[in-house]
Formats: structure tokens, sequence, C-alpha cells
């Protein structure tokens, strides 16, 4: 408490202006209050002028909303969506009417619009339409000025909406109409409806440029503040209570969107109610779930929508340099340092980036000239990016839906696949009610009921915990296995590749540095950081007449040599290691002495990271009684050594 107040109490350097400002903002609000006729407000109010004009008032006000909105709403989006050229002339000219006095607004009308302007005669010869003293024009008036809010507000929320669901959501197979309406506009309909109760209310209180453009005509153009305006000449006590009336409606729509103008999109931890999932923690699947036998038994509905096999045919170019081929059925882990370009490589593979461009075939079907929507090639990001506003059920069936399945098929079908992830119970839950791995499930799930014929994983299990990643891992393996099309699965976790996919490429600076099987990555993998992420030792060099000269200095013998003077990688496993107190006695080629510099746990077994003078950091596994025995700790100096026939050189 005391804490609080000492950190919120401000010098009174700038308490004191703050105050002043308050009060400069306050004193005509006040003056209105204070000179409010309030016996006579009721008549005032009900005086048969001020109704018509408040009736054209709210007309006048929600066509220009109607127009804004129309308007307003694609030019937002073109703004936050589209790279063009002009863009900031654009905004620089939708921010315009903002700043420009509204009488000079109304100029402007008038030489665009008016009977002698640019369009006026034009608008009159073809349509009849007159806007000068007329509703019309007042309206046309209203929306000029007021349009601004709308589509600074929705720009602004579009801006902060992650892209990742509009892209999903694509790759769920919908036109990006659809994206528009479905994903868009839900998740940002806070932004919207802030940004239309401002334009509304700025509509409701437009004066100078109606009265330059449109006229003051009772009845026709003569709106509330129009006639505020009027009353103030010969009924000074009629028009503050116009202006009354005019500054609470003001104030109430200020209140309603408390500060929110500016838009804040959805994200998924701020909607709706708050996490009540009851399996917070990692939820093991339920006992009933249909989903773990290796036959499962929830399939038939939805499987049946799965016919059909689709091999992968990929040329990449551009940032990624490569090849792809797979049969249908065919898992492929996608691995490679930071910035190695996987996330690049799916992208390419949906139509999502310049970057890269991919020539696609899948099946017999060349997708490659089509729009990600029409592709069939479905994307789960690595955050799942279940749209926040429908339910999980719902998400599901959103690829079927835009597919045109009717409704009632679609969610039956969707359940189907919800059950057989195990996650059919939360069919009626938000993606804010679900614990990590249940999102998991559910996006894989939306996925794979959008029929897809490229499955692409982004990081499927990355947030999960380690026992939630085991299970979904295993649920991942099941499901991918009764699936017709070749699944990309992008990770940073090679053990992981290892164990869910049938292949494994192993990217590097955008090229695939290995294509193989899990078996061979592992037993030879051509990266440091592939081998050293397997928990081996991993030393490049080049080979030499008995083994390696290391490109860290050094040499390292071995039992089979490569050809001399080819680049290569020696693998050592740390099992491998022996590590001793005293220099080994006998004929040991590879000695080293050395500094222990971390001891870690590794299960049962401690893993030792030994800092030589002669050789590169050395990893040794070893048993914690064998460490006891050694006297091993941080800084102890001991000997390493590596039998010649225990390491297996990898040529680059
Ligand atoms: N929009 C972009 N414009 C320019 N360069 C980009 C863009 N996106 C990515 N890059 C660059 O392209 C390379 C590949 O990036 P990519 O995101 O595909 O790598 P990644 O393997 O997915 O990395 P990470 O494991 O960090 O996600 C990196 O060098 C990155 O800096």
């Amino acid at each position: 408490m005391s804490r609080l107040r000492t950190r919120t109490r401000p010098p009174v350097a700038l308490a004191l202006p703050a105050l002043l400002a308050v009060a400069f903002l306050l004193m005509p609000l006040i003056g209105i209050l204070v000179r409010t006729p309030w016996g006579d407000l009721g008549e005032h109010l009900g005086s048969p002028g001020v109704v018509e004009a408040l009736k054209l008032s709210l007309l006048v006000s929600l066509w220009a909303l109607g127009l804004s909105l129309v308007l307003g709403v694609p030019l937002a989006w073109l703004l936050a969506r589209v790279e063009f050229k002009g863009k900031a002339l654009v905004r620089s000219l939708v921010l315009l009417p903002m700043v420009l006095p509204p009488t000079v607004g109304g100029v402007a009308l008038l030489l665009g619009f008016g009977r002698r302007g640019l369009l006026g005669p034009w608008l009159e010869d073809s349509f009849g339409i007159t806007l000068p003293f007329h509703t019309s024009g007042a309206v046309v008036a209203a929306t000029f000025v007021a349009m601004p809010f709308l589509v600074i507000s929705l720009e602004g929320a579009l801006g902060g909406l992650k892209q990742s669901y509009e892209e999903t959501a694509a790759s769920l197979g919908a036109s990006p109409v659809r994206v528009f309406f479905t994903v868009t506009l839900p998740m940002v309909a806070p932004g919207l409806v802030a940004g239309a109760a401002l334009t509304w209310a700025r509509a409701l209180g437009e004066f100078g440029a109606t009265i330059t453009f449109a006229g003051n005509l009772p009845g026709t153009t003569q709106t509330l503040p129009l006639q505020v305006y009027l009353l103030l000449q010969d009924q000074p006590e009629a028009a503050t209570s116009v202006s009354l009336l005019l500054l609470a409606i003001a104030m109430a729509v200020l209140i309603a969107l408390r500060g929110r103008w500016t838009g804040t999109p959805i994200d998924r931890g701020a909607v709706t109610t708050p996490r009540t999932a009851p399996e917070e923690a990692p939820a093991p699947a339920p006992a009933s779930e249909p989903d773990e036998g290796p036959d499962a038994a929830g399939a038939a509905p939805a499987r049946s929508a799965q016919t059909g096999h689709w091999p992968l045919h990929a040329t990449v170019t551009g940032f990624n340099r490569l090849t792809l081929a797979a049969e249908p059925g065919t898992t492929i882990a996608v691995v490679g340092e930071n910035g190695a370009g996987k996330t690049t490589l799916l992208r390419a593979l949906l139509g999502l980036t310049p970057r890269a461009h991919a020539d696609l075939r899948l099946g017999d079907a060349d997708v490659t000239a089509l729009p990600p929507h029409k592709r069939q090639v479905a994307w789960v990001p690595q955050d799942g990016a279940l749209f926040p506003h429908l339910s999980a059920l719902a998400n599901t069936a959103y690829g079927l839906r835009a597919r045109s399945v009717p409704r009632a098929d679609a969610r039956r079908e969707a359940q189907a696949w919800l059950d057989r992830l195990g996650v059919g119970h939360l069919a009626q839950r938000r993606p804010s009610q679900l614990s990590g791995g249940q999102a998991q499930r559910v996006a894989l799930a939306r996925a794979l009921a959008a029929r897809p014929r490229l499955l692409l994983l982004d990081e499927p299990l990355a947030a999960l915990d380690q026992t939630t990643r085991a299970h979904v891992r295993h649920t991942l393996r099941t499901h991918l296995a009764g699936f017709g099309g070749v699944c990309l699965i992008v990770t940073h976790d090679p053990v992981e590749a290892v164990s869910l996919a049938d292949r494994v490429l192993v990217l590097a600076d955008g090229r695939a540095l290995q294509d193989a099987p899990p078996a061979e990555v592992s037993r030879h993998p051509r990266s440091p950081w592939v081998a050293r992420m397997l928990g081996r030792n991993a030393w490049p060099g080049i080979a030499s007449a008995d083994g390696l000269a290391l490109a860290a200095g050094g040499r390292l013998v071995v039992a089979e040599a490569l050809p001399e003077g080819d680049q290569a990688l020696a693998i050592i496993a740390p099992e491998a290691v022996s590590v001793h107190r005293d220099r080994p006695g006998g004929s040991p080629r590879n000695v080293w002495r050395g500094t222990v510099r971390e001891i870690t746990a590794v299960g049962s077994r401690l893993r030792v990271l030994i800092a030589s003078p002669d050789a590169p950091d050395l990893v040794a596994e070893i048993t914690p009684d064998a460490a006891a025995e050694l006297g091993l700790a941080d800084g102890a100096e001991v000997w390493t050594s590596v039998k010649a026939t225990e390491v297996t050189l990898v040529r680059l």
C-alpha cells in the first residue's frame, strides 16, 4: 500500500500543471451544468424544433456511421494488411479531416461535390443527386469528418492482431473474404466497436463542415449542433439545454469505451472468462479416450474423409534451395539452428512468403499456382492459433465449413476428430479454457479435419512440459499413422525428430544438409549442431592418414579413416569417453588432459563437461558411483581417453 503511494506520488512541478489542465477542461463543462435551466429542461428538449433537429441528427449520424463502415472498414484493412506504394500518403489523407478546420473541410467538399464543384454537375446530371442543402449533404459532411476515427481505430486493432490466425484460417481452406468475416472481424470487434462509437459521436456533433457544405435548413440539414448555434442567438437557455444533451451523449460514449478506442485485439489470454479448466495441469487423456489403441476405434467417421494418398514433390528456390520428395504417410522432421530456414520452408509450401518459392505437387495436383486457401496444405503454427472466439468444436469444424460441408455434418465430423484426439469432452470450451496440451490437440484435430494433402506442424510440442510432451507425442504418432499425405514437423529438438519422424531433414542456411532416416542421422549426424543436440560430441576437421586433423587444433586417431583431405565430423558418444584421475596406462591413442567444467544429471547418470587445452570440449557420461570414486567436482583435474574404435567419422 505504502509502496503504491510513494510510487504514484508525482512531483509538484508536474502535478500542478496537470491539475490546471484538468481544471481547464472541466470548467466549460461545469459551466454548462451550472447554467442549465433544470426546471425548463424538459420543455426545451421537447420543443418541436429540438425534436426535429434531434431526429435529423440521429438520421444523419447513423447514415454517416453506415457509410464510414462500408468505406472505412476495407480502407483500414488495406492500410493494415497490404503493402503498397504511397501508403503513407493515403494514411495522411485519412487523418487530414481530423486536423483540418471543419469549415475548411466544408469548403473543400463544396469544391469537390458542390453544384459547381468537380463532381457536382456529374452527380446531378447522371443521378439527380444534389448534395448542398440536402440531408444527403449533411451525411457527406459528417462522414468526411467522422470516418477517420473508424479507420484509425480499426487499423490499430488489425495491426495488433497476430497474422498467424488469418494465415491458419487460409491454410484450412477459407477464402480471403471468408477469413475476413469469420476470423479478422470477430477478433478485432472491440476495436471496431470503439471506432464505430467514436465515429458516430463525432458525426452527431458535426457542425462546421455541415453548415458550410450543406447549409442550415430546418428539417433538412439543421442538426442539433447547428440548432445550438442558432438558439444561442435568441434563446441562450435553450441552447444550454441542448448543449447538455450533446455533452451527455458524448460523455456516455467515452465512458462506455473506457479508453479502448485505440482498439485491443483479442488474444488468447484476454478473451472471455479466465482459464477455468479443471485439467489445468497437463491432462492425461481420459480413460474413455478412444485414441490410445493402435487401432483407433473412434476413427470411422473421420477417417472416411481421409481417403486418398498424396505423395509430395517440392522444389524450393529463394532463401531455401532444396528438393523434397516423399511417399504418402511419411513424417519428415525439419531441424536446424535458429535462422536455418525451417519456418521459411513451411511458409513457402503454404504460398505465404515471397522469400522462397515452392514448385509443389501433391498427388496428381500441381498446386504451385494456387493461393494458400486452395492448396490443401494445413498448417499448425507454434502456438496453435486456435480462434479465440470459437469453441474447440467450431474451431475444428472451421476447415470443413470453409469447404462448404453442411453445418451439422461438419460438426459431427469435427466432434469425431476431437474424440480421436482425446479432447472430445472439451468440444464446447473456448481456447482460453484449454491447457497447452489440450489446445495443441485441438489445433491438430482442426488441421486434420480440414482434409489436408500436406500437413505442416511448427514445433507442435515446444510449449508443453515433459509429461504432456511425451503424451502428445504418442498421440501425434498414432494419428499421423492414418494420414494419407506427407507431414512436415519443425522441431528444435532432435530427440523429438528422431522419435517422431520417418525422415529427418537437417537444414542449414536454407539448404538440406542431411535428409535421412532418424537412425542414420543419430548414427552419422552431418551437422555438429544435430550431433550436439543428440548429446554426441562432434568435432569437425580434415581427414588425415590415421584420423582427423581437428579444426580447433589437435589430432584424433580413428580405426576407420576417410580419404585424406576430406572435410569430416568426428562423432564420439559420451558413454565412450573414459575419465581417469591419472594418466591412463596402456596405449589408448586419444588421451587428453582436462578440467571438469560442469556436471549435470541425466536420468541415473552424470554428464561431465571437460575442457582441455589440447582438444575441443568433451562430454563424458559416467555413473554417479564412478564420479564419486574419481572424486569429480567442478574444477577437478582429470584425464580423458577415447578408443580409436569408438570414433565415427562422417564425411561432410
Ligand atoms: N520477413 C523476413 N525478411 C527478411 N528476412 C527474414 C524474414 N523472415 C526470416 N528472415 C531470415 O531468414 C532466415 C531464415 O529464417 P526462418 O524464420 O525460416 O528460420 P528458422 O529456421 O525458422 O529459425 P527459428 O528456429 O529461429 O524459428 C533467417 O536468417 C531470418 O533472419
